[in-house]
């Protein structure tokens, strides 16, 4: 096998195979993928996208517990992240949603990264992801009517939900009752009401739709992409002689080949560029690694770590900045959890499938057979509010005060016109400041929530969109190419505990509506009933809180001297051919999960490429 090519990727996820696909389309050039996980290709676990709570701690999950979260009573938080072909598009849940217009403008007219806006969102969203065929003007049969001229003919499929729990009539009668009305869109950027979301799932097969099912599998046969799996990236090399430093190629340790560890190094070189596609969690500790000069003694590399900057050095060139730490974003998310009705049929089954193993094998039959049931389906309901929706006028002016006040200097955002835009947004009455999940289903780890199989569950995740709380990652000095130390800085700034005790209150307030209470039989089991005062509910965040598993901003796209690490072409500063294309380079969190912004960022990242080498 060669091991030199025009493109070497790090990482075969979410934008990575994309991305190489898109690169692979000219037979001239030669695209190679380094992915440390193996190919699933043909797991049925993974297909099966009601699966989705059981992928957790799989052989495709490299997942990571985050250090103790010490705004949140020093609560570890795990963070499931795929590994292997198809990346976190193998275990994520599948759902598609894209940001409003107007927080996708804002990168080029607030944060300065020209050439990404709307407009050009849009057009890599139709480059990404098509209606289904079955759905396109079509209506679904719980009323969803997506606009198709917001889709093209990516291999993205977005699909109907097969399957409608049968709490969401309830559910979404209450939001009625609260001003929430039912939006048909599907969620593509106007994301106000209640709705089920349009998933990646095949219409014919019922199979999740990953990276690796719809961008690899009808190009594994080209023989310009090379793909090499259990192969873990340790280091971009670069020629130091010149400036901008030039990207020569990548450092992989191969995970499987039986012999000593030596002969498992390999390196692949790379003839025009190298591009870090490896998540928002790995992308930073590659960096990192390359950037530290391998003679760094050990103590200067734990120096470096308790700094908020990270300090490249490369021979020769004395000093080389780029600051990693304190950008990294989530979207925080407290859970509550309630009892419904028995009767309510839910995804209860899938924790405990041998409390009643002939519905069980119905589902599996029913999958089977039409390709629809609780099999069929991540049966999920989203809904976006501006805080005017859920919040009190008091706790508004309260809120608004303490964001009109901050600073860089009294936040951990360092970047100046990040903080505008979010004060911005934080003004503006209409910009969403709380998403809720509804979830047909028991949830563990909650207090007062321990699991019945004769009962019925269903919980709602509050999450926080845009939050003024900022976390890092970095290298771990004692084991430098495993996991590295994340800080999620869960509420570290007391401005989104403040948004979360209103939004855990309207909670409340929506579980009990006359169709939750009395209809669907709804009791609150966590928090219970008896927590109200912001106190006790400060409380119940510090045991209830997680991630959504929406890691962004850790190799943002931002100014340099706004501690950004990537320019508008993706490149990372101070380098000639060194990119990041995934959900790093995001420079502020968006009121959408982040997948179909995801696949867009790589379709574009491929565009920006071809563009910078045409001709040459
Ligand atoms: C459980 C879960 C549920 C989610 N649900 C949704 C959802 O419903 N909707 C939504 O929009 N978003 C969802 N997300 C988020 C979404 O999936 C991610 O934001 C997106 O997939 C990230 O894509 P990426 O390309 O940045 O990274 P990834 O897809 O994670 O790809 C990174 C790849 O790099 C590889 N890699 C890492 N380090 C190295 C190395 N050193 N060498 C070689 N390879 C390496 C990894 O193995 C992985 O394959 C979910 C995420 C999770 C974890």
């Amino acid at each position: 096998m060669s091991s030199s090519f025009d493109f070497v990727i790090i990482g075969g996820g979410t934008a990575g195979l994309a991305l190489a696909v898109r690169l692979a389309e000219d037979p001239t050039q030669s695209v190679c993928v380094l992915e440390v996980g193996k190919d699933f290709a043909n797991n049925e676990d993974i297909k099966v996208p009601g699966n989705y709570m059981t992928n957790f701690g799989k052989e495709w999950d490299g997942g990571l517990l985050s250090i103790p979260q010490k705004d949140l009573a020093n609560k570890v938080i795990y963070n499931p992240r795929g590994k292997g072909l198809g990346g976190s598009s193998l275990l994520n849940w599948i759902q598609l949603i894209r940001a409003p217009a107007m927080e996708y403008d804002a990168f080029e007219s607030d944060l300065r990264a020209k050439g990404w806006n709307a407009h050009e969102f849009l057009r890599y969203f139709k480059k990404s992801q098509s209606l289904s065929r079955s759905e396109a003007g079509a209506e679904s049969k719980h009323g969803l009517t997506p606009d198709p001229t917001l889709f093209g003919d990516g291999p993205i499929l977005n699909t109907f939900p097969r399957f409608t729990p049968a709490i969401n009539e309830f559910y979404y009668e209450a939001c009625a009752a609260l001003n929430i009305p039912f939006n048909p869109t599907g969620g593509n950027g106007n994301n106000s009401g209640v709705w089920p979301a349009l998933a990646a799932i095949h219409p014919d097969t019922g199979e999740r739709v990953s990276s690796a099912s719809a961008y690899l599998e009808p190009n594994r046969h080209k023989r310009n992409l090379t793909i090499i799996t259990e192969a873990r990236a340790t280091r971009v090399i670069f020629d130091e002689s010149v400036k901008p430093v030039v990207a020569k190629g990548v450092v992989y340790e191969l995970q499987s080949d039986g012999k000593g560890p030596e002969s498992r190094l390999n390196t692949v070189h790379a003839k025009k560029e190298v591009i870090l596609c490896a998540g928002a969690i790995h992308t930073p500790q590659l960096l990192e690694l390359s950037g530290l000069h391998r003679d760094l003694p050990q103590s200067c590399v734990l120096t470096i770590q308790q700094e908020w900057e990270i300090i490249f050095r490369f021979v020769g060139l004395g000093t080389f900045h780029l600051r990693l730490a304190h950008v990294r974003q989530e979207h925080y998310s407290t859970l509550s959890l309630f009892e419904t009705d028995p009767r309510i049929e839910s995804y209860d089954i899938m924790f405990n499938p041998s409390s009643d193993p002939a519905l069980m094998a119905k589902h599996k039959q029913e999958y089977a057979d039409k390709k629809s049931g609780i099999f069929s389906t991540v049966p999920l309901s989203f809904s976006y509010f501006p805080l005017k929706t859920f919040a009190s006028p008091e706790k508004i002016d309260k809120i608004k005060q303490m964001v009109a006040s901050a600073s860089t200097t009294t936040t951990s955002i360092k970047s100046a016109s990040s903080l505008a835009l979010l004060q911005k947004w934080m003004e503006d009455e209409d910009a969403y400041q709380l998403e809720l999940v509804m979830v047909p289903h028991y949830v563990p780890f909650l207090p007062n929530g321990e699991f019945d199989a004769a009962k019925r569950y269903c919980f709602i995740s509050a999450i926080l969109p845009h939050t003024f709380s900022r976390g890092s990652i970095h290298t771990n000095p004692s084991d430098p190419t495993g996991h590295p130390i994340l800080d999620l800085g869960a509420f570290e700034n007391d401005i989104d505990r403040e948004v979360m005790v209103e939004a855990i209150r309207f909670v409340q307030k929506l579980a009990a509506q006359p169709s939750m209470r009395d209809r669907a039989g709804i009791r609150a089991l966590a928090p219970s009933p008896d927590v109200k005062t912001d106190e006790e509910i400060n409380e119940y965040i510090n045991l209830a809180s997680f991630t959504s598993y929406h890691p962004i901003g850790t190799a943002a796209m931002l100014a340099r001297e706004e501690f950004g690490v990537v320019d508008p072409e993706l490149l990372v500063y101070g380098t000639a051919n060194l990119r990041v294309a995934d959900a790093s380079i995001i420079p502020v969190h968006i009121s959408a999960h982040p997948q179909a912004t995801v696949y867009a960022i790589a379709e574009k990242a491929a565009d920006i490429i071809k563009a910078a080498w045409k001709g040459k």
